[in-house]
């Protein structure tokens, strides 16, 4: 027996000294039950109210059990709780194979690195791991309880109209005034339990491993102080033999009927093709490809930082739960840190915060007003492999119910929410993530039929429909030759390629090579709350440019101007002597330096000061935008935000496919209408001519409303869209292009 859990007596050894002396075996007899009936103990102790201690059954996809031995195991995992302060206190001493620490990361973690958030003081909790063992998950089934104790009460904390008033006010408020391109703001669905937690876990349980084999994980977590239980989709991050796969999911098409029977899309009884129009609908529905698009940006910016190779892009593929179907990407690259910093540099998933992060954190704790718990945070199952290698799995916590002792039940869901959400849309959806869960209480009808999981090949036309995603993307991210193959559990089934193979012409443009006139020269990327800048960063190394990144309170030009605030850091020699400035994006309104913010002051300055200078500069988005001022050219707040927009446009006479992520624009008036900032030469394919303070100024404009796609001055260039954005199909490209002809304008400035 463990001896962790004296509450499991032995079920069928007679105490020795009971025993005649001649039965007395003369090797001391195995007292290890097999797994499934350690399980069936633990069920029995729960169901009596007993306190079976901490322990963890797991259902794993892509790096569980299936992967290895090809059969369907359900991992029972028993151990010590521990509560940890830090990440990084999460003992993970070497030695040994297998899971060592399965932890419990509340949302508060983010306090840990200094981010945002309400802070409701929910522990990380973690098991420390004594006993792993593999269950048949026939056998698993056989022994869970098929009903648990009743449940009642339920209801949501806000209701529809309150979590639709959310919606609206976020879309106008936030992303309407620059703030991010999308948020995932959640409510929470409590009820009252009418028996043991542990017990009524375990029916969940029961329930969720038949209609939800879609599932990454489909968990059971008890750690004493509460029990979490879910079939969560979505893997937020793993690492096996030093390969980080990350998996954002966005766009979620619900399922027509109810209650959900089998979603199969050649089904029989759906002679009509109702559900595969459905589907197709969902496939081409602009605010859902939009989505994913943009949670696929925002984790490339996590992997762009996290590893040493950037990031490369798999996908899209459909991800198929019981009553909805989500689109997905899968992004890997190379790591060789601990599995606990890259933990805490992943906190948390775009899918259920926003981007730009940090600021999306912001927005969050400004509307939600209150903490979260373990949703959006992450289970964690950290241990070594075979080689001695630390090993990561890591899904997010979401369409997953915590329990506690008291017999409180809350399920917390969530949607994203982007510039062309509706509040009805968003709020329908959370109904439909939350009802998978609920249905495993009783509290909503159970489906009618087990779920098929998603086919290993897609069907040939929604492949195609998906791979066709990919068309308007950036190759660049998704031809980063990984150092070794990929995992094949990192490939999903059906894996869409990209169109453009290495080898071909596009390819070659699209991946990056060094530039004569580029290589070598040194430039400093400014960060201005945006990972971006970690993207713009790979992607100019790979044009051949040595690069530094800073946070933009890090960087200040040197300035006699005692009145203006206080920078952390003293002037940098660097600002001077750097080949490129890049001013990076950023959330957040660019006139607010008008009212002291610290951060547009800082960056308008750097601006003026390098203009001034005479040496090469080029901003993107935010870092556009307030160059433009400088300029002269006047910033307006658009009425339709383009926040995660792909859109082709003329630039400078070249059709181009870029990606936006802004609110705001420097517009230049038409001609005749005579304001600041008109052109003062008609268009040409190289563009209109405005003569500013910092000498002439070619603009590429819009057309339709005459706001500046990009400009091109004798020492500086500036980029409304974000080259560095998988949105931006030519994103490289035109970086090369605009930087060599900068670099071959600039006069070379010794500096000494
Ligand atoms: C936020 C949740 O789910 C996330 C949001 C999705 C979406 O908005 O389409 C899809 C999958 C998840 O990444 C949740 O379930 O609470
Ligand atoms: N991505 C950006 O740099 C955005 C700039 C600015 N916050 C806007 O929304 O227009």
């Amino acid at each position: 027996m463990n001896p962790h859990h004296p509450a499991l007596p032995p079920a069928r050894m007679l105490p020795a000294e009971l025993l005649p002396a001649e039965l007395l075996p003369a090797e001391p007899p195995s007292t290890e039950p097999p797994p499934a009936e350690v399980l069936r103990r633990l069920v029995a102790a729960c169901a009596a109210g007993e306190d079976p201690g901490p322990f963890a059954l797991l259902r794993r996809a892509g790096t569980g059990a299936d992967a290895d031995r090809g059969e369907l195991e359900l991992e029972l995992l028993r151990g010590e709780l521990i509560t940890v302060a830090r990440i990084a206190d999460l003992p993970l001493p070497p030695g040994g194979t297998g899971p060592r620490v399965l932890a419990i990361v509340p949302f508060r973690q983010l306090t840990e690195v200094g981010l945002p958030c309400v802070d409701d003081g929910s522990p990380l909790e973690a098991l420390r791991v004594t006993e792993h063992l593999r269950v048949p998950l026939g056998d698993a089934l056989a022994v869970l309880p098929t009903d648990g104790p009743s449940v009642h009460g339920g209801g949501f904390d806000l209701d529809d109209d309150q979590y639709a008033e959310q919606v609206r006010a976020v879309v106008r408020d936030e992303i309407g005034h620059g703030e991010g391109s999308n948020f995932v703001l959640h409510r929470t669905y409590t009820a009252t339990l009418d028996g043991p937690p542990p017990h009524a876990a375990l029916a969940a349980l029961h329930h969720l491993l038949h209609t939800e084999p879609g599932a990454y994980w489909t968990f059971l977590i008890h750690t004493g102080r509460r029990t979490l239980v879910g079939a969560t989709p979505e893997r937020h991050v793993s690492a096996v033999d030093g390969q980080v796969t990350m998996n954002p999911i966005c766009g979620t098409h619900r399922l027509p009927s109810d209650p959900p029977g089998s979603f199969d899309l050649s089904d029989p009884s759906d002679p009509s093709g109702a559900a595969r129009a459905g589907l197709m609908r969902f496939l081409n529905d602009a605010k859902e490809i939009d989505e994913l698009s943009m949670v696929l940006d925002e984790e490339l910016k996590m992997m762009a930082a996290l590893t040493d190779d950037g990031a490369r892009v798999v996908g899209p593929h459909l991800k198929r739960m019981s009553r909805l179907v989500h689109t997905e990407y899968l992004l890997t690259g190379h790591s060789d840190a601990d599995v606990r910093d890259i933990l805490r540099a992943t906190m948390f998933a775009p899918t259920v915060t926003g981007s730009p992060l940090h600021n999306a954190l912001r927005v969050l704790a400004r509307h939600e007003r209150r903490g979260r718990r373990y949703y959006g945070g992450v289970a964690a199952l950290l241990g070594f492999d075979t080689t001695g290698r630390q090993t990561l799995d890591a899904p997010i916590l979401i369409r997953t119910a915590e329990l506690t002792p008291d017999g409180q039940l809350r399920l917390p869901v969530g949607a994203t929410l982007v510039r062309h959400s509706t509040p009805s849309g968003e709020t329908a959806e959370t109904h439909t993530k939350a009802a998978a869960i609920l249905a495993a209480f009783g509290l909503r009808p159970a489906p009618t039929q087990p779920t098929r999981p998603t086919p290993r090949t897609e069907d040939p036309v929604i492949a195609a429909v998906l791979a066709s995603r990919n068309t308007d993307l950036a190759t660049f991210w998704f031809h980063r030759s990984p150092r070794r193959p990929l995992p094949p559990q990192a490939i999903p089934p059906g894996c869409a390629e990209h169109p453009s193979h290495p080898g071909s012409a596009e390819h070659s443009s699209q991946t990056g090579s060094a530039e004569p006139l580029l290589a070598g020269r040194s430039v400093l990327v400014v960060d201005a709350e945006d990972a971006f800048a970690v993207m713009l960063a790979h992607q100019l190394r790979s044009l051949g440019l040595r690069v530094t990144v800073r946070p933009w309170s890090q960087v200040t030009p040197p300035t006699d101007d005692r009145t203006a605030p206080a920078p952390e850091v003293d002037a940098m020699p660097e600002m001077d002597a750097v080949d490129l400035l890049v001013l990076g994006p950023g959330p957040g309104d660019p006139l607010a330096y008008r009212g002291g913010d610290p951060k547009m002051v800082a960056l308008r300055r750097l601006a003026e000061y390098r203009l001034a200078l005479g040496r090469p500069l080029l901003g993107v988005c935010l870092g556009h935008q307030l160059l433009a001022d400088v300029l002269g050219l006047p910033l307006r707040r658009r009425p339709d935000p383009h926040q995660g927009l792909g859109r082709t446009i003329d630039l400078f006479g070249r059709p181009r496919r870029v990606g936006y992520y802004s609110t705001f624009a420097a517009v230049a008036s038409t001609r005749g209408d005579s304001s600041e900032g008109d052109p003062s030469e008609g268009g040409s394919s190289e563009g209109e001519l405005f003569r500013s303070g910092f000498g002439p100024v070619r603009l590429a404009r819009d057309r339709g409303d005459g706001t500046v796609h990009a400009l091109r001055g004798p020492s500086f260039v500036g980029m409304q869209f974000h080259p560095e954005s998988v949105l931006s199909r030519d994103g490289l490209d035109i970086l090369r292009t605009e930087l060599s002809t900068l670099f071959a304008a600039a006069p070379i400035v010794p500096v000494g």
